[in-house]
């Protein structure tokens, strides 16, 4: 009797620790840890919203901070803040990450960058029918090519570092990059763009330590949510209240946390969680038990994104049929 309890219970626990001893193994990259402290981190976009609060923390975490944006002004005001508040001197760049030849100037005059946080983004939520090609145009230039001008600008001087700590590359893309919305159209392929830009890079700068991060956080309250609410289709909100909002802190914390563990994806919220392990896909996981969960959690959240879809799709067919009354 008390033989095959033991029977049973082997049966139960040993596969699933089989699997953890496989996965340990075989996960890669292999997890590291990437100190902030007196290193360089560049982050665009840092002037206002989640960049701001990004610099914020890794000045206070005693790194060397440099923000790059457009508006002059906008970026006095943040230098001053984290002066205010850290004591800290960031440096300031103004520049539109759209001219590779200003990208560069800055990020020479900078210096040679630890920790690349490419973080600008613009998003203009519209029904692609009424968005004109520009609109699109000028979401996937910021958002996508405005990302490949920085890490060009950036790729040489960090690999050619030589304190010899790992370094990281970081992209800020949303969670509107692991599931196209409504009225996203422009803004969602700009951020899965930038996803398979992610998955190769760290392909090419593993051999450097450099490790590559994406960022996937729900609505932020920032000055650039603010701005897109005003003319947020409805639909668009519907759909994009399935993830609860966050504030800009608590991103950057996220952010600054799963950058430091070199992890590549890096959720924000527990709806941020679930749709990690529902798109996990083939992005690499230097977690084993990151990697047990999107195991055996694969099915089961795959019947919840469908879940989800069914329940979007009774939005838009509701929304269609009170238009028609
Ligand atoms: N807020 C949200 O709900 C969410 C935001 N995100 C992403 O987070 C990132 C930051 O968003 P958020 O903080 O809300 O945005 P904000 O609009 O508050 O800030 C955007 C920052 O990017 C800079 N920027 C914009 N365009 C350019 C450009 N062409 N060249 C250089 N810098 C530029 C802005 O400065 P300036 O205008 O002076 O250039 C500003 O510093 C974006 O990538 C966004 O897609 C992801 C999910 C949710
Ligand atoms: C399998 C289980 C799935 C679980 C939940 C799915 C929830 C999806 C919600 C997506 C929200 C997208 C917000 C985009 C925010 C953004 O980027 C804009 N504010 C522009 O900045």
């Amino acid at each position: 009797m008390a033989d095959s309890n033991l029977g049973y219970l082997s049966l139960l626990v040993l596969p699933p620790l089989v699997l953890l001893l496989l996965l340990y193994a075989i996960v890669k990259p292999r997890p590291v840890r990437i100190p902030i402290k007196n290193r360089h981190v560049f982050i665009t976009g840092g002037s206002s919203g989640i960049g701001l609060a990004l610099a914020h923390q890794a000045a206070r975490e005693g790194a060397r901070v440099s923000i790059l944006a457009r508006d002059k002004r906008k970026l006095e005001e943040a230098k001053e803040t984290i002066l205010l508040s850290t004591g800290i001197d960031v440096a300031v760049f103004a520049a539109d990450v759209r001219d590779a030849d200003a990208v560069r100037k800055a990020v020479d005059e900078a210096g040679a960058i630890d920790v690349l946080v490419c973080n600008q983004g613009v998003f203009v939520p519209r029904e692609l029918e009424k968005q004109e090609l520009d609109e699109v145009r000028f979401m996937l230039d910021v958002n996508l090519m405005g990302s490949f001008n920085v890490v060009k600008a950036a790729l040489s001087g960090m690999k050619n570092r030589t304190d010899g700590f790992p370094a990281a590359i970081a992209f800020m893309s949303s969670q509107a990059g692991q599931v196209g919305i409504y009225g996203y159209a422009a803004y969602s392929a700009s951020k899965f763009g930038i996803r398979g830009f992610a998955e190769a890079l760290q392909h090419e700068v593993i051999g450097d330590n450099i490790r590559v991060s994406l960022i996937f956080p729900p609505d932020t309250e920032t000055p650039g949510l603010e701005q897109e609410n005003k003319t947020k289709p409805q639909l668009t909100s519907i759909i994009a209240g399935s993830s609860g909002a966050m504030k800009a802190d608590e991103v950057a914390k996220k952010a600054l946390s799963g950058i430091k563990t070199g992890n590549f994806i890096v959720p924000c919220n527990f709806e941020g969680r679930l749709l990690a392990i529902a798109t996990a896909g083939l992005s690499p996981q230097p977690s084993f038990l990151m990697a047990f969960v999107e195991v055996v959690g694969a099915s089961l959240l795959r019947i919840a994104a469908l879940c989800f879809q069914w329940n979007w799709y009774g939005c838009i067919e509701k929304w269609h049929a009170q238009k028609k009354q």
